[in-house]
Order: C-alpha cells, then sequence, then structure tokens
C-alpha cells in the first residue's frame, strides 16, 4: 500500500486529479480501447472533481475515450431527486467533462428488479474488460462504497441494509432528517472494488481517523471493509494530516519518507 499525506482537501483533490490524468494520459485511451474508472459520491471527491474539470477545462485531459462506473445508489429515491448519486455525479462532474453519455454507468436504485440490476452491472464491467482505476472514499465506520461493516470482502455488487450509523452521518444531506434517508442501497461489492488495477481511496477530516488507522495499521476484517485495501497490489491512500491522527508517528513518517520525491516532483508540476 502507498500512503501519501497531504495537508488539506484542496491538495487531496490537486494529488488525486492530476494521478488519474497521468493513468488516463499514459493509457492512451481509443473508443476501442477505453480507459475505464470506478468512481464515488461524498464529500470528499469534490475537491479531485473540481480540479479534473479544470484540467479538462485547460486542455490537459480528454474523457472522450473513459468508461465510468460509479460505485453505489440508494435504492428508491425518486428520480432527479438531488441528493441521488446520479444528479451528483452530473452535477459536480459528468456535465462539465466531454464524458460521452453512453459512457456512463450508473446503478439504477429504481430498477423493477434489483438484483438482475446488480448482475446487469457486473456485467458490463467485465463487458469492458475491467476497471483500471476505481477511486474511493471512506465511510467514518470504514465502510467502501455502501459495504458496511460485516460485509463480505469478496462480496460483488448487489442490495445493502445500511446501517443505522451511515443513515445518521449522510442525513446532514437530507437536512439532518435520517427519517428522509434510504434504508437500502445498491454498492458495488468490496470484491468488485478489488478486482480494478488500481484502487485510490481519499480520507480527510479527524472523522475519518480511525477508519485510515483500520486501512493502514488493522487487521484484514470484514468489520472495517476498507481494511481490504491492505490485500491490494495497488492500493493507494491520500490523506490530510486530520484523517492521520490515529497512525503511530512512526508509520506516518515512513510512508513520508517514501513519497517524499513523488510530492516533490508533483508540487513541481503544479507550480508550473
Ligand atoms: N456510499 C458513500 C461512500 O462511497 C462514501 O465514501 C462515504 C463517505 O462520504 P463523505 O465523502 O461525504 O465523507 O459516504 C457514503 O456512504
Amino acid at each position: 500500500m502507498r500512503l501519501i499525506t497531504l495537508n488539506d482537501s484542496d491538495q487531496i483533490g490537486r494529488w488525486a486529479a492530476r494521478h488519474i490524468a497521468n493513468r488516463i494520459q499514459a493509457f492512451k485511451p481509443t473508443v476501442d480501447r477505453p480507459f475505464v474508472m470506478g468512481l464515488p459520491t461524498g464529500s470528499t471527491p469534490l475537491a479531485t472533481y473540481k480540479h479534473l474539470i479544470k484540467l479538462h477545462q485547460q486542455g490537459l485531459l480528454s474523457f472522450a475515450h473513459v468508461v465510468t462506473f460509479n460505485m453505489d445508489e440508494y435504492v428508491g429515491m425518486p428520480e432527479g431527486h438531488p441528493e441521488s448519486y446520479r444528479v451528483f455525479m452530473h452535477q459536480n462532474l459528468f456535465d462539465h467533462v466531454d464524458i460521452k453519455k453512453e459512457n456512463i454507468n450508473l446503478l439504477n436504485g429504481n430498477a423493477g428488479d434489483l438484483e438482475a440490476e446488480c448482475q446487469r452491472y457486473e456485467d458490463k464491467i467485465s463487458a469492458v474488460g475491467g476497471i483500471h482505476l476505481f477511486l474511493g472514499g471512506v465511510g467514518t465506520d470504514g465502510h467502501l462504497a455502501f459495504n458496511e461493516p460485516g460485509s463480505s470482502l469478496s462480496s460483488r455488487t448487489r442490495i445493502k441494509t445500511l446501517t443505522e450509523d451511515t443513515r445518521i452521518v449522510n442525513s446532514r444531506f437530507f437536512d439532518g432528517d435520517m427519517s428522509l434517508v434510504p434504508k437500502l442501497a445498491l454498492t458495488v461489492g468490496v470484491g468488485t472494488v478489488m478486482d480494478a488495477q488500481e484502487v485510490v481511496i481519499l480520507a480527510n477530516g479527524h472523522q475519518k481517523a480511525l477508519a485510515v488507522h483500520a486501512a493502514v495499521e488493522g487487521s484484514v476484517n470484514h468489520m472495517w471493509t476498507i481494511s481490504a485495501l491492505q490485500t491490494h497490489r495497488r492500493g493507494i491512500m491520500v490523506c490530510d494530516a486530520a484523517a492521520t491522527q490515529e497512525l503511530k508517528v512512526k508509520t506516518v513518517n515512513y510512508f513520508q519518507q517514501l513519497e517524499q520525491q513523488n510530492i516533490a516532483d508533483w508540487l513541481a508540476v503544479e507550480q508550473e
């Protein structure tokens, strides 16, 4: 695992956007050989999306041959609901870049047959040859996508019942009213994320510190599904200082030493 520690959420967004742009450019995607990404919602990736849009506006990044799969969606949200992840993605990324409509994949939480919808999603990911880079955030309880504590670490896309904790945390998007937060969601599985060639997880703020500890220093454990990242060959955790507060000083120092050159190179490009 790589652990990148930065100052704040804006730096995380800049680093992640540049990393994604580098990967897409190096891949040289074409219509027949697109770059395939997994994408999250939530407040954490907003800075990354903002900086991806900037890179696109500066003519440095095109999404013309990028295919995306979002990681999750609430079940039973009225179409067009401002808190549906479909609306979120269009508002915060898709409507501002040159991605083709047909290359956007979102789970439909209103499908008649939800199990068939989950299978359709898995089949579609396989049909495009898998995901090159899965970007994610993490819940305060260590959930990855909506893989709540106790989720199988080899799970695939399916219906999940949200924990009370998650519904309380997410009620901030629903006027603080937990009764408005859906009880069910469709989510890619931990296994679906781990099948990607690279997994990049972003975490900022002290409220994520325990989840970051579980991800980096804890044992691999289905109660903290983010810990599955330790089993991935190319897993990267990108944190701000506040989110590293539960890590040992020794751990942080070691990773900072490893990443010193990478961060210096990145800062030089950012300042150009
Ligand atoms: N299903 C999403 C997760 O994918 C996300 O990582 C998490 C953290 O959200 P935030 O980034 O707002 O802290 O919230 C939700 O529950």
